[in-house]
C-alpha cells in the first residue's frame, strides 16, 4: 500500500530530514512511526500525502509512483488517504456536521448522500448527538474524534495520523487508538506517528523507529537517543512488538 525505497528529503536550506528510508506498509496493516522530536516522523507522513516531495528515492502509494504522478492524478491519490492531525485543524465557524461533510462537498456528492455518509461517520466516532455544535465547544477528545470522522467520511483505504493523541489524557488516548484499530479491522491501512510509547506498546502493531532521519534497527535503539520512551528509559530494552518495518 505504501512503499518507501531509499527515500531522502532535504528541506530548502539543506536540512536533511529523512535519509535513505526504506520500508513497506502492507495493505490492511496498522503500524507506528516513533522517534525523538525532529526525527522526521511528520516529514515521512507529509511525503505520503504529497504535502512534501522526496528529494530522492522512490515512493509508491496506492499504486502511484509519487515521483511520476501527474497534477491530474493528485486528487485521486489524496482521496485514498485520510489525514488526522494533532491540532485537529477544524473550522470553528462551522458545525461539527459541516466539518465532517467537507470532503464530500468538495467531491461534489448530492445532499442526501452527504447527509447519510456524514451521519454514519459521526455515529462511528460516537458524536451523532453533537452534529450541530461548534467544534470549539467540544472537549479535546471529542474534537479529535471529529477530525477522525472527517478523515474517514470518504472511506479512504489509508489513514495517516500525526500525533493524534498528543494533547489527550491516557484514557482518551486509548479510546482514540481503539478507533484506529476498529478501522484497521475492516481493512483500512493505518500509519500513526506518535511519541506515546507507553500506549503503543499495549498494541499489537509494528514500530518504525526513526532517529535523525534514518530508520534504526532494534539493536540500535539503546545506542542512540531515540527520545521515544516516555519514561526516559534509555536502557535499550525493547518490546516484542518493536521491530523495523
Ligand atoms: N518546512 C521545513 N523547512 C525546513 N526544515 C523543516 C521543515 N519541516 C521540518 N523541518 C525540519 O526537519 C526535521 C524533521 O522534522 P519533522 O517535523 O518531520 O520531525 P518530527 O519527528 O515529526 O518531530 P516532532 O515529534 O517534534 O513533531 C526537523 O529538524 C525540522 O526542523
Amino acid at each position: 500500500m505504501i512503499e518507501f525505497q531509499q527515500v531522502s528529503k532535504s528541506y530548502p536550506g539543506g536540512y536533511q530530514a529523512l535519509n535513505n528510508v526504506s520500508f513497506a506498509l502492507e495493505n490492511g496493516e496498522m503500524a507506528f512511526v516513533t522517534g525523538h522530536s525532529g526525527a522526521g516522523k511528520s516529514t515521512l507522513l507529509k511525503l505520503v500525502c504529497l504535502i512534501e516531495r522526496p528529494t530522492s528515492g522512490t515512493l509508491l502509494v496506492g499504486g502511484y509512483n509519487l515521483s511520476k504522478i501527474t497534477d491530474r492524478q493528485i486528487p485521486s491519490l489524496r482521496r485514498q488517504i485520510g489525514m488526522i492531525f494533532q491540532n485537529h485543524k477544524l473550522l470553528n465557524d462551522r458545525s461539527v456536521f459541516d466539518n465532517v461533510a467537507l470532503p464530500l462537498v468538495i467531491e461534489g456528492l448530492n445532499q442526501k448522500e452527504i447527509g447519510r455518509r456524514t451521519r454514519a461517520a459521526l455515529d462511528k466516532v460516537g458524536l451523532l448527538s453533537k452534529e450541530k455544535y461548534s467544534p470549539s465547544t467540544l472537549s479535546g477528545g471529542e474534537q479529535q474524534r471529529v477530525g477522525i470522522a472527517r478523515a474517514v467520511v470518504s472511506k479512504p483505504p489509508v489513514l495517516l495520523a500525526d500525533e493524534p493523541t498528543g494533547n489527550l489524557d491516557p484514557g482518551l488516548s486509548a479510546e482514540i487508538m481503539q478507533l484506529f484499530q476498529e478501522f484497521n479491522r475492516v481493512g483500512v491501512s493505518v500509519l500513526i506517528a506518535s511519541h506515546d510509547l507507553a500506549l503503543i506498546e499495549t498494541l499489537p502493531c509494528r514500530q518504525l523507529v526513526l532517529s535523525q532521519g534514518s530508520i534504526i534497527t532494534p539493536d540500535q535503539i539503546g545506542s542512540v537517543d531515540t527520545g521515544t520512551n516516555t519514561t526516559n528509559d534509555t536502557s535499550g530494552q525493547i518490546s516484542n512488538q518493536q521491530a523495523v518495518l
